[in-house]
């Protein structure tokens, strides 16, 4: 019998290879949620029904905790199924909360009615990924950017002039008020999208993978817009996205999610270019680069346990 061989042994290659994994998930950040943050989320726990009458929950987010600042861009990232969804439906209200504290502007909202929910609408607004469903077909863009305007207590005339000057915002025509959805481009309808956001000038806005559905180009181009945006208005942003070249592109921080927690956090340069912890790294090997040499050399460094800089982009 080897030593491989006998159950209570464990080969010292595995073991150092676990002992380095370790040591890596500790010296991985996960920040404190900053005092001034405007969005705080702290311990927050999602669960799902179970298929099944009798099926136990799935548990999806097990005690999550984050904050963003007022301007501030915080990028989630994660794989598929990882949880970052559920984190933006839990702050915008449209999962129920089993555990933690989602704080707004000093106000607790993970329990809002409503009432108090259709008022924090004026604040705390979303943009989804697929333009093509999130946009009511039967509507004129005029309507549908003037729909939450009316809601918040603006007059037709009044609204009728805040849709102009949010179409020239997002860089759409002035007749494109007329017209329905199905008469623009993805990227032109996420920029409607986006008006819609902005309508009510909300304080932050949850960005669900807003352009993932969307060419390059488009995407670039609407992401610029986003950040232009967030100049002129310092509106915060959750941001999510499974890319991680467009999470470094908008985030000023980023927390990294996996199996329904953070695992890291950092600046969003830090974090893409110098992951510590062995799922980010993961994460970052699996990221397609078009150069194959520059992918070789990505690997080679992020490979290397001491984190070396992998920022060759
Ligand atoms: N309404 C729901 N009912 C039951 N399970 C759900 C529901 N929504 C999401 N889930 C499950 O919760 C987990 C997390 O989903 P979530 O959509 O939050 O992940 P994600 O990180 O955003 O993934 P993706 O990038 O693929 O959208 C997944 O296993 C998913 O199947």
């Amino acid at each position: 019998m080897t030593t491989n061989d006998h159950p209570g042994h464990e080969d010292s290659a595995d073991r150092l290879d676990r002992d380095a994994e370790a040591a890596q998930v500790r010296a991985a950040q996960v920040d404190e949620v900053p005092d001034d943050a405007l969005l705080a989320v702290e311990g927050l726990r999602v669960s799902y029904p179970g298929k099944g009458r009798r099926a136990a929950r799935n548990s999806v987010l097990r005690g999550v905790s984050f904050g963003v600042r007022a301007g501030e861009t915080l990028g989630l990232v994660g794989g598929s199924g990882s949880g970052k969804t559920t984190i933006g439906r839990a702050v915008l209200g449209l999962v129920p909360v089993e555990a933690g504290a989602i704080t707004f502007d000093g106000e607790r909202i993970e329990r809002a009615g409503r009432a108090r929910r259709r008022e924090l609408s004026r604040c705390l607004q979303v943009i989804f990924q697929d333009p093509y469903t999130s946009l009511n077909p039967s509507l004129t863009i005029g309507d549908t950017l003037s729909e939450p305007l009316l809601g918040q207590g603006y007059g037709r005339r009044e609204a009728r002039g805040r849709v102009a000057g949010l179409l020239d915002r997002v860089r759409l025509p002035a007749d494109a008020a007329e017209r329905l959805p199905r008469e623009f481009s993805g990227g032109q309808r996420q920029r409607v999208a986006i008006a819609r956001a902005l309508a009510i000038d909300p304080r932050l806005i949850v960005c669900d993978e807003p352009v993932s559905a969307l060419d390059l180009t488009t995407q670039q181009t609407v992401l610029e817009l986003l950040l232009e945006i967030q100049e002129q208005t310092a509106v915060a942003y959750l941001f999510v996205s499974h890319d991680l070249s467009v999470i470094r592109f908008m985030s000023h921080r980023v927390a990294v999610v996996h199996q329904g927690r953070i695992v890291e956090t950092g600046g969003a340069a830090e974090v893409t270019s110098r992951p510590r912890h062995p799922y980010t790294r993961g994460l970052m090997l699996s990221a397609p680069v078009a150069d194959v040499a520059e992918q070789r050399e990505r690997r080679r460094a992020l490979e290397r346990p001491d984190g070396a800089d992998a920022s060759a982009r």
